[in-house]
C-alpha cells in the first residue's frame, strides 16, 4: 500500500445540498421490492444457474412474497431467453406478480428483448447505459450528448416496439448506470430526456432506477444525489423512483435507507446481498431492518433458514454465520455477559408487550430459529448462558450459588477442550458432578414420625458400604437427618422442583451444606418421591464434603 494513497485516489466531491430533508425523516413503510437475484445476482456467479434452479428460485421469490422480478437479461444468451419464455409459457407468474427484463441500448438487443416477452400479459422493460465521465471516455468514447442520444434512442425503439405489442401491459425503467458516480446534472438531463421520450403519467408511470453501480462515498453522500434529483426530476408525479446500491465500501444497506428517507420508493437488489462483486444491496436485511422498527415489509421470512438453504444451493455460494438475521451465529451469545442479560430479559419477557431483549434485535422466533440456539457455552462463558441451558433443556432450575459452583466444573472442561459444550455436554457434566450417586453414604430407606413441631427420623443408610442405621430428630426432616449423621454441617439452602424435561420424572432437590469450619458444598438428588430426593441431596452434599 502506498504511504501516500492521495498520489492515486481522490476523494469522492460530495454534491452541496443544504437544503437537504432527509435527515429529519423516518422510514414509516416498506418501499416496492425488485429483486434481481435471478439477473444481477446471477451474472455475477462463477456458475450462473441452470434453468431449472433458476425456475425454483423464481417460486422461492414467489413465495417470499416478491411481485417484481428481474428475471433475466434475454439477448445476453439463449439461456435467459429461453427462461423467459418457459416462465410465460408455461404460465409461471401469478396475476400480481410482474416479470422485468433488462437491456442495453442496442437495436438487436432491444429487439431480441420485446421477443422475448411475447404474449406476457405484463412486464418491465429495462434500459439502461452508463453515464459517468469514466465509462462516457472510455467505454463509449462519447461525449454527454451522445450518451444521452444512445439513451434516446433505446428509449424511442423500446416505446415503438411496445406500440407493436399491444397486449401486453408495458411499464418502462430506465437506469442511468453508474448514476452515483455521474455529474447529477447530467444524470437528470439524460433522465429528462428518457421520460420525455415515454411520457409516463401519474396512472402509468414509468420507473427512474438510480444506481450505485459502483459505490463510491458514504451513504449520506448517496442520498444527497437521490434527493437532488427527487426534487428536480421533470414528470415527478408520474415516475417511480427507484434505487440499486451495490455494496463495494459495505454501506449498501445504509445507502439504500437513507436513499428511501431522500425520496426513493423502491429497491432493487438480491437475498443475501448477492451480485456484482462486493455485492447487491441485501434486501432480507433491509426488509428485516424494517420489521424490527414495527415496519411490514411486505416480505416474508419466517422460515429465514429454508430461504438460506435454498440460496446456499442455487447458487452455489455460502452465506456468512454473521450474515444478519440469517446467519448461523447471529442470534447466539457466548459471552457471559450478553448470557446474562438475554436470560435475565427473556425471562421478563411478557409476550405481549413490545421485544426488549438485551442483545437480540429481534426475536429469533419470528424467523423461525428457536431459542435452544441463542445461548451456547464456550470457556467464554458464564453461569447465566450454562443454567439457561439446563434451564431451557432439562428444565432444571438451579439456585444461584449451585449455578456458580456448576460454571466453574464447565469452566474447567471447556478450558482443558477448548471445546464447546452443547445441552447434552452441560447435562452429562452436571450428572456426572452432582447426580454420580457414588461416596461415603449411600440411601437405603427411612422412616418418619412427627412428634408436635419435631420430626423423628429413622435410617437406614450404607456407610462405606457397609449398613449403617441411626436416628435424629429435628424440625425438619433434613435438620433431622444431620443430627443423625452426627455431622459438623448446616443446611444453609435447600431448594428442589418436579422434573420433567429431558426424559426424567420425579423431583430434583439442591441442599447447601456449610461446615463449621467453613467449606460449602452443594448436594443434588433426584427421586421419584419429594421427600426421598431431599434426603439423599443431603447424603450427596455430605459426601461432597468428605471429599
Ligand atoms: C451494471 C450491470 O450490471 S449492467 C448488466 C450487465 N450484464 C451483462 O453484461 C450480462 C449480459 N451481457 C452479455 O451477455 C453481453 O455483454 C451481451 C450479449 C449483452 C453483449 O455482448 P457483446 O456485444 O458481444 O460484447 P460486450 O458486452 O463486450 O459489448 C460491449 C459493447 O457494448 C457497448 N455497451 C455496453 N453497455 C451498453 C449499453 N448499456 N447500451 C449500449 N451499448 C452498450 C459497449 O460500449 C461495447 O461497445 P463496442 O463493442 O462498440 O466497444
Ligand atoms: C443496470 C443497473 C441497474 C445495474 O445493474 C447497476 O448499475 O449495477
Amino acid at each position: 500500500m502506498l504511504a501516500n494513497p492521495a498520489r492515486k485516489y481522490t476523494a469522492f466531491r460530495p454534491l452541496p445540498l443544504p437544503e437537504r430533508q432527509w435527515p429529519q425523516r423516518q422510514l414509516r413503510h416498506a418501499p416496492q421490492w425488485l429483486s434481481t437475484d435471478l439477473r444481477d445476482g446471477n451474472q455475477a456467479l462463477p456458475r450462473p444457474m441452470d434453468s431449472a434452479t433458476k425456475l425454483r428460485y423464481f417460486h422461492m421469490l414467489l413465495a417470499c412474497g416478491f411481485r417484481q422480478i428481474e428475471v433475466a437479461f434475454p439477448a445476453a444468451s439463449q439461456t435467459d431467453f429461453d427462461f423467459v419464455r418457459t416462465l410465460i409459457r408455461d404460465g409461471h407468474v401469478p396475476d400480481d406478480v410482474t416479470l422485468q427484463v433488462i437491456t442495453q441500448s442496442r437495436p438487436d438487443l432491444i429487439a431480441r428483448t420485446f421477443e422475448s416477452l411475447q404474449g406476457a400479459p405484463r412486464a418491465i422493460v429495462h434500459l439502461y447505459n452508463a453515464i459517468a465521465p469514466a465509462w462516457r471516455e472510455q467505454v463509449f468514447g462519447m461525449g454527454r450528448d451522445g450518451v444521452r442520444q444512445l439513451a434516446e434512442r433505446g428509449a424511442t425503439q423500446i416505446r415503438d416496439m411496445a406500440q407493436a405489442q399491444p397486449d401486453t401491459a408495458w411499464q418502462f425503467q430506465y437506469s442511468p448506470e453508474t448514476f452515483s458516480a455521474a455529474e447529477p446534472e447530467f444524470a437528470l438531463e439524460v433522465c429528462d430526456a428518457v421520460s420525455a421520450i415515454w411520457q409516463p403519467t401519474p396512472d402509468a408511470r414509468m420507473i427512474i432506477n438510480l444506481p450505485a453501480t459502483v459505490e463510491m462515498s458514504t451513504p449520506n453522500t448517496y442520498a444527497d444525489q437521490i434527493e437532488w434529483m427527487h426534487t428536480r426530476l421533470t414528470r415527478r408525479d408520474s415516475l417511480i423512483l427507484s434505487v440499486h446500491p451495490h455494496n463495494d465500501r459495505g454501506c449498501a444497506v445504509a445507502a439504500a435507507e437513507l436513499a428511501l428517507l431522500a425520496g426513493a420508493e423502491r429497491v432493487e437488489g438480491c437475498l443475501f446481498g448477492h451480485g456484482e462483486r462486493t455485492g447487491n444491496v441485501d434486501l432480507l436485511t433491509l426488509a428485516l431492518n424494517l420489521y424490527s422498527q414495527g415496519i411490514a415489509p411486505g416480505l416474508d421470512f419466517s422460515d429465514i433458514d429454508a430461504v438460506r438453504q435454498h440460496v446456499e444451493d442455487s447458487i452455489g455460494l455460502p452465506v456468512h454465520p454473521r450474515h444478519p438475521y440469517a446467519g448461523d451465529l447471529v442470534y447466539t451469545a457466548f459471552s457471559g455477559s450478553h448470557q446474562d442479560a438475554i436470560r435475565k430479559g427473556m425471562a421478563l419477557r411478557q409476550p405481549d408487550a413490545p421485544w426488549n431483549v438485551p442483545y437480540l434485535p429481534l426475536d429469533p422466533a419470528d424467523v423461525g430459529r428457536n431459542y435452544e440456539a441463542v445461548i451456547r457455552v464456550n470457556s467464554q462463558s458464564g453461569k447465566g448462558g450454562i443454567s439457561w441451558l439446563l434451564e431451557q433443556v432439562h428444565g432444571l432450575h438451579l439456585p444461584r450459588g449451585l449455578q456458580q459452583a456448576f460454571s466453574h466444573q464447565v469452566q474447567h472442561y471447556t478450558d482443558r477442550s477448548g471445546q464447546e459444550a452443547d445441552a447434552a455436554t452441560l447435562w452429562q457434566l452436571f450428572r456426572q458432578h452432582y447426580l454420580h450417586g457414588q461416596g461415603r453414604w449411600q440411601y437405603r430407606s427411612h422412616q418418619q414420625q412427627q412428634h408436635g413441631t419435631q420430626t423423628m427420623l429413622q435410617l437406614v443408610l450404607e456407610r462405606d458400604g457397609q449398613a449403617h442405621v441411626c436416628s435424629g430428630s429435628g424440625e425438619s426432616p433434613l435438620a433431622a437427618m444431620l443430627q443423625a449423621l452426627a455431622v459438623p454441617l448446616e443446611i444453609t439452602e435447600h431448594a428442589g422442583h418436579p422434573l420433567g424435561q429431558g426424559g426424567s420424572t420425579g423431583s430434583i432437590c439442591y441442599v447447601q451444606l456449610t461446615h463449621h469450619d467453613g467449606r460449602q458444598a452443594y448436594g443434588v438428588a433426584e427421586d421419584s418421591d419429594t421427600q426421598r430426593a431431599a434426603l439423599k441431596a443431603v447424603l450427596a452434599g455430605v459426601n461432597m464434603l468428605a471429599n
